[in-house]
């Protein structure tokens, strides 16, 4: 192993990454006689931990493809939110667990990845109570920027409006 990775534990903040209190620990292999891709998802965790093992391979790249809550798990994404990762064997990745994201077909090899789902019971309680994630869902984030586009759009109109009336009144 070449890369070190510390437990996620200050990291994610706005998405429970400041209080985990469990994991799920499992290994995933692709190759022959054994999976050769996965698709499209998001993982039951908040933050998770992809360590590659190894052993020889190709393919099986990770595309990501934006962070969602719930409500927008199944919207489309931002050409700015699509981004790709290829394994290097010894080396981890760690994202949100709502990022949605699949892997690439293996093509060739043996592909053998340790996954470490880690939860917190704090983040996912207060969940329960929340209706806007835009502090970490791109869709929700989306909806926001187009209320307020909307909100100063209308006021805009409502100044020029009342400018148009006053100039009205001042002319009788
Ligand atoms: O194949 C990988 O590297 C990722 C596996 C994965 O996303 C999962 O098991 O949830
Ligand atoms: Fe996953």
């Amino acid at each position: 192993m070449t890369s070190y990775v510390p437990y996620p534990k200050c990291s994610f903040h706005e998405v429970g990454g400041s209080t985990l209190d469990s994991h799920h620990g499992f290994v995933v292999e692709y190759g022959r006689d054994r999976d050769v891709d996965l698709g499209f998802h998001v993982d039951d965790c908040e933050v998770t931990l992809n360590v590659c093992l190894g052993r020889q391979f190709s393919g099986g790249d990770l595309y990501f493809r934006g962070i969602r809550c719930d409500k927008h798990v199944n919207t489309e994404y931002q050409p700015e939110e699509s981004f790709d990762y290829s394994h290097v064997i010894g080396q981890a990745v760690l994202h949100s667990g709502r990022h949605r994201y699949g892997a690439r077909a293996t093509r060739s090899g043996h592909r053998i990845n340790l996954l470490l789902w880690c939860r917190s019971s704090a983040f996912r309680e207060l969940k329960k109570y929340q209706k806007d994630f835009s502090a970490w869902c791109g869709e929700c984030q989306r909806e926001k920027r187009e209320r307020q586009r909307l909100s100063v759009a209308a006021t805009k109109l409502q100044l020029l409006r009342r400018q148009g009336d006053n100039t009205v009144a001042s002319n009788c």
